[in-house]
């Protein structure tokens, strides 16, 4: 007879001042597969789930997320006011959470933001998100190379390459104390976008964005586009100008 199945149990459960609570477990096939675990059982958030090790994590568009040991792999449960743009807006407040985050250990760090959720350090790839609605609730994954960046293996042309944090500034940290800054950073940027809204976090997303006004090429299963980079609109969607005219696009892969 099969046995029900485990269930993953935190290192620990705490609550520190100013931010959300959170849970440390050593092992998880991926912090979004137990954070939908833990939607089903009712959990709203604010959550932070944070895993030293994932079998199984992936990244956007369905694509593997590699971990090596070291990196920072944590998912927080959220249930923002607001339908599907409000949430889509939350990969915005966590890109630049990240960058503070980052900047905080760092401070030499030069950073940047890649539309729609990435953190470049010196241009390469050191941070991603991915965002999935589990219905009543929004999990926010977000992997950081802290200590290593995954092999290269075959990286489309104008990707941007991955690189860790150790490898480019000498700063180790670890997943825990990094979270010490990120889930605060998080809380203060979204607590701007309820008070202030989306032009506000839209201004200081576009202030650290890498390429603004440079030609990008935008990849989507219709095809490549290829035009300026003018900004993001109110839904935080990608605005270029192309030789054909304006070009708006929701999602993407944006290559340089
Ligand atoms: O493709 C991307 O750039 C997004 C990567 C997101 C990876 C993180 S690691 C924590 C969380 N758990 C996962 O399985 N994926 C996200």
């Amino acid at each position: 007879m099969l046995s029900p199945p485990r269930r993953p149990r935190p290192l620990s459960t705490e609550a520190p001042a100013r931010a959300a609570e959170r849970r440390v477990y050593r092992s998880l096939t991926s912090t979004m597969d137990e954070a939908a675990r833990l939607v089903r059982e009712g959990e709203r958030g604010p959550l932070w789930l944070l895993a030293l090790e994932q079998t199984s994590a992936r990244g956007r568009q369905g694509r593997p997320w590699a971990m090596p040991p070291g990196n920072f792999a944590a998912t927080l449960i959220d249930a923002p006011e607001g339908g599907p743009m409000e949430k889509a807006q939350r990969s915005f407040v966590a890109s630049l959470a990240l960058r503070d985050a980052l900047a905080e250990v760092a401070p030499q760090a030069h950073l940047s933001l890649k539309w729609p959720n990435d953190v470049l350090l010196s241009e390469g790839k050191v941070a991603g998100i991915l965002l999935e609605n589990f219905g009543p609730a929004l999990a926010i994954g977000i992997g950081v190379n802290l200590a290593a960046a995954p092999g290269q293996g075959d990286l489309p042309e104008g990707a941007v390459r991955p690189v860790s944090l150790l490898q480019e500034t000498g700063v180790a940290v670890s997943p825990e104390a990094f979270l010490d800054r990120l889930a605060p950073a998080y809380a203060r940027w979204d607590a701007r976008l309820v008070a202030e809204g989306f032009p506000s976090i839209r201004d200081a997303w576009l202030a650290a964005a890498a390429r603004l006004g440079q030609e990008i090429r935008a990849r989507t299963p219709k095809g490549e586009t290829r035009g300026r980079f003018d900004g993001i609109d109110a839904r935080g969607s990608l605005m270029l100008t192309t030789p054909a005219g304006p070009v708006t696009l929701p999602a993407a892969d944006v290559y340089f």
